[in-house]
């Protein structure tokens, strides 16, 4: 039997060889790697958590939202306990993922296990009283794929669903006088146009569908190119035709808020500048009615003409509103304008799509519809019978009628705005059908045909008393000059014979 001090020398050895070993790096490595493998034997999954709020100024964790987004997407097919709360517009429901549950994911064959928990916290920095996480559990075996590739692809899935489902923002301009709260006010955009919806011809829509889609994935390609990620658009043609129609469409296509800026409201090129650096990305500029807001061509020449002159001692330039009457003073200028948009190519991060619109392309200045500026001009023109079908579908619900081929031909002789299309689409009444309604619109073409036809008569006629006018005045002009030549002539030739 051991004394009990040769037990203790035998302890202190040991003791003294684990201390050593536990110094010694490498053993160290060998003892934790089978100490890991032996834990990873009993319970063979690695579990990450996402926190809501982390970083040093305890800010709500992107992952987390992204995360939150990316299984709400899909809460209501694998949760099996879900909560709802309101969506975005407050009449929708959103479900998601209830506390403490659990679903199953798969990702490349490979499964894993998504939770949400939360906990009191002690911690009274934090906004909420208790602590919100998520917790990805996965085999051992599949680290790499999901450190490297799986969490990338949660959050970027989570951060386009976000994208998808943000309540957009319609935003104008306040006037300087009211900037103390903020430059631009905003409501929810929430109008319902879609290209869907859209009265166009298809190769047209299907052309700016694109085009829309093809400047959103564009980050890559406008990088490689060298040019700023931003896109204007021009759309001009009468009023009625859908010019705000399609930019709530385009809105609404990807996703974007929309600034409509009113000119008449900004004093100066200074002021218009400090609203361009207050917007946003992913967002559309929109300039409504270009023409009759600002005297683009007048300024021009002005400009032209005081070329020397400081923008300053170009005098105010008058703006008139649409319908003629003018408004305020302002000092908003062509080149303030155009410096607008230029600042807006190259200052501001992120996509950006600038539209204008106009009733008269031929009133506006060459150099503000450019391409570069404004890259793709759509002009918008009256009903088509293609058209008339969208609008059909959309007030009438009905694809085809035996009307059809009347509304068909009558639009082929006439020329009438898809606004007015749908105004004589609507039932005017409980009693009137799909049928009254064409009945309706055929009248009303006729109507709109017979006084274009008249128009043109007395156009005619008055080009033709004109033409006629113009023949008597040149025959008695020249008659006069007839008559001139021969006094001429006789007092020559009696001064002669004198
Ligand atoms: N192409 C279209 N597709 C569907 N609806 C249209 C179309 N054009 C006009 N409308 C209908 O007519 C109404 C007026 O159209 P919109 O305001 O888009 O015309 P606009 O070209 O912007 O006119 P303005 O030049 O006066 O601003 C819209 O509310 C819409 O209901
Ligand atoms: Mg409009």
């Amino acid at each position: 039997m051991r004394t009990a001090s040769e037990i203790w020398t035998h302890l202190s050895s040991v003791m003294a060889g684990l201390i050593f070993a536990w110094a010694t790096p490498q053993l160290r490595m060998h003892i934790e790697g089978y100490a890991h493998k032996a834990v990873g034997h009993v319970y063979p999954y690695i579990e990450v958590t996402f926190p809501e709020f982390a970083g040093e100024r305890l800010e709500r964790s992107e992952a987390y939202i992204a995360i939150q987004n990316y299984l709400n997407a899909s809460a209501s097919a694998r949760a099996k306990r879900l909560k709802v709360e309101s969506g975005k517009d407050s009449q929708s429901l959103v479900l998601s993922m209830d506390d403490d549950e659990e679903v199953v994911h798969e990702f490349e064959g490979v499964k894993l296990w998504w939770s949400s928990s939360q906990i009191i916290s002690r911690n009274s920095t934090l906004p909420l009283p208790y602590r919100r996480f998520y917790r990805l559990a996965f085999h051992w075996r599949h680290r790499q794929l999901i450190t490297l590739s799986y969490i990338k692809h949660v959050l970027a899935k989570g951060k386009a669903v976000a994208a998808n489902n943000r309540q957009r923002k319609l935003f104008t301009n306040n006037p300087s006088s009211n900037w103390d709260s903020s430059k631009w006010n905003h409501v929810a955009f929430e109008h319902p146009a879609t290209f869907d919806t859209l009265a166009m011809e298809s190769s047209k829509k299907t052309e700016i569908m694109n085009d829309l889609l093809k400047f959103k994935q564009g980050k890559e390609y406008y990088a490689r190119i060298g040019k700023a990620w931003k896109r204007g658009y021009l759309l001009y043609g009468p009023p009625g035709t859908g010019k705000s129609t399609l930019i709530a469409a385009m809105a609404n296509f990807l996703s974007y808020d929309v600034y409509d800026l009113e000119l008449t409201t900004v004093k100066d090129n200074t002021e218009l500048r400090k609203l361009l650096i207050e917007t946003t990305a992913k967002s559309i500029i929109v300039i409504e009615d270009i023409d009759c807001s600002l005297d683009l061509t007048g300024q021009r020449k002005m400009k032209k003409q005081e070329r020397d002159s400081d923008e300053g001692k170009a005098g105010p330039v008058k703006r008139m509103t649409k319908g003629g009457e003018e408004s305020k003073e302002s000092k908003v200028t062509l080149s303030g304008l155009l410096n607008f948009i230029d600042g807006l190519w190259s200052s501001c991060r992120g996509e950006r799509i600038i539209v204008l619109t106009a009733n008269f392309i031929e009133k506006l200045d060459p150099a503000l519809i450019r391409r570069g500026r404004m890259d793709k001009h759509i002009e918008m023109s009256y009903c088509c019978f293609e058209s008339f079908k969208v609008l059909a579908r959309n007030y009438l619900g009905i694809e085809s009628h035996p009307l059809f081929t009347t509304v068909r031909q009558l639009l082929e002789e006439t020329k009438m705005t898809p606004a007015d299309v749908a105004e004589n689409l609507i039932p005017k009444s409980d009693d009137e059908d799909e049928e009254a309604c064409l009945e309706g619109l055929i009248e009303t073409l006729k109507k709109v045909k017979e006084y274009a036809r008249k128009k043109l008569e007395e156009e005619e006629k008055a080009a033709a008393a004109a033409e006629a006018t113009a023949a008597r005045a040149m025959t008695e002009k020249a008659a006069a000059a007839a008559a001139w030549s021969l006094i001429v002539l006789t007092f020559d030739k009696l001064r002669n014979w004198g």
